[in-house]
């Protein structure tokens, strides 16, 4: 059997942990065949916890698992890392301002990207963890891996959006191409539609502007707090799904004659601020992503690109000023 691929869960006790582990285990993240070895990182109270999923990751007698290992120490877990996938973060608490909630979220993706520098030459890093842009800047900022390994999760809002031009057009969610998020993964993303086709044909001008704005628009940026409403717990296995999603894309590659949507650290393109990680049209081939390029952006997208990655540049300046980018 091929060496394993190491792969490093944190915030592996947590919700979306426990949705994720055991599609890694049945090698769902990299497809191919290749074993992993999974690595969980939790924080000291919750060891406990990810040991216990450890066992039932045991008992699920994975032929592709090579084994599972559980830390509290970010520099051991990270040691090797092949994959990274940063879920564990600090959650907003009543009364925390968005400054606290950037800090304390300082506190955890600081050191993990110091503890990166340990990784294999090859590391993959997603974060899922909120503020998730932010976040993955904070550790591509404290890590001597090349930036163009760190992403952050937006393909979750992305399949929302695909899922919700599916019912309105009633058609398979495999029919329908060239969807992007833009910005941030935050109320202020833009899912833009202006490119989409279903079944190879644009789709753009039978899409009625009222549902565009007032429907299509507002869903899927604040899908998020819908399913926490509904739920009474923000959203796990459909997480843990893109993250799966987005990992075996960065693999294996995007479809021939499609993109997909990810946060990755920015070169310009776009008019997007340089270094800001902002969710673009990407493909993916050969390990790595690329921007879609020499797409018409209109006024309407322009004030809506504009308007979240405006956003994560406020968010740049306030990790800026706690001295953590
Ligand atoms: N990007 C997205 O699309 C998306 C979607 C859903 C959720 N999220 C975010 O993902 C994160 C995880 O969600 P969840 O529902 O699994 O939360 P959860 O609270 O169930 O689990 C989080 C886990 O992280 C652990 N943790 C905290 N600090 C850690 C550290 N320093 N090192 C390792 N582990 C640590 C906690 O002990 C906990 O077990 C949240 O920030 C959530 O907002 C992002
Ligand atoms: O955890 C949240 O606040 C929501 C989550 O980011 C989601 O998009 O479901």
């Amino acid at each position: 059997m091929a060496s394993p691929v190491n792969v490093v869960v944190t915030g592996a006790a947590g919700q979306i942990g426990y949705a994720l582990l055991f599609r890694i285990a049945s090698g769902q993240l990299l497809g191919e065949g290749r074993p992993v070895r999974l690595k969980l990182l939790e924080i000291p109270q919750a060891v406990k916890a990810a040991e216990g999923t450890a066992l039932e990751l045991e008992d699920g007698a994975f032929e592709l698992l090579d084994g599972v290992d559980v830390y509290d120490d970010a520099t051991k877990a990270f040691e090797g890392a092949n994959v990274g996938l940063l879920v564990g973060a600090r959650p907003r608490t009543k009364g925390m301002e968005r400054a606290d909630l950037l800090e304390a979220n300082g506190g955890i993706f600081k050191p993990q990207g110091e503890a990166l520098n340990g990784a294999a030459d090859d590391v993959k890093v997603l974060v899922v963890g909120n503020p998730a842009n932010t976040n993955a800047l904070i550790a591509a900022s404290n890590s001597d891996v090349p930036k163009d390994r760190f992403t952050a999760m937006t393909r979750l809002d992305h399949n929302r959006g695909l899922a919700q031009l599916a019912n309105k057009f009633g058609v398979g969610v495999g029919q329908i191409s060239k969807f992007t998020i833009w910005g941030n993964h935050s109320a202020s993303q833009y899912p833009d539609v202006s490119n989409v086709l279903i079944d190879g044909k644009p789709v753009a001008d039978q899409i009625d502007q009222g549902w565009l704005t007032d429907e299509f628009i507002p869903r899927v940026a604040k899908r998020g707090a819908e399913i926490i409403e509904v739920r009474g717990a923000s959203s796990a296995a459909s997480a843990a799904a893109a993250a799966i999603d987005h990992v075996y894309t960065w693999v294996n590659g995007t479809r021939e004659g499609d993109w997909t949507s990810a946060a990755i650290v920015s070169d310009g393109s776009y008019g997007t601020p340089e270094g800001l990680v902002s969710s673009f049209p990407v493909t993916a081939k050969d390990g790595k992503w690329e921007i879609v390029q020499g797409l018409d952006i209109s006024d309407f997208s322009r004030e809506r690109i504009d308007a979240s990655t405006g956003e994560l540049a406020e968010e740049r300046e306030a990790v800026k000023k706690l001295g953590l980018v």
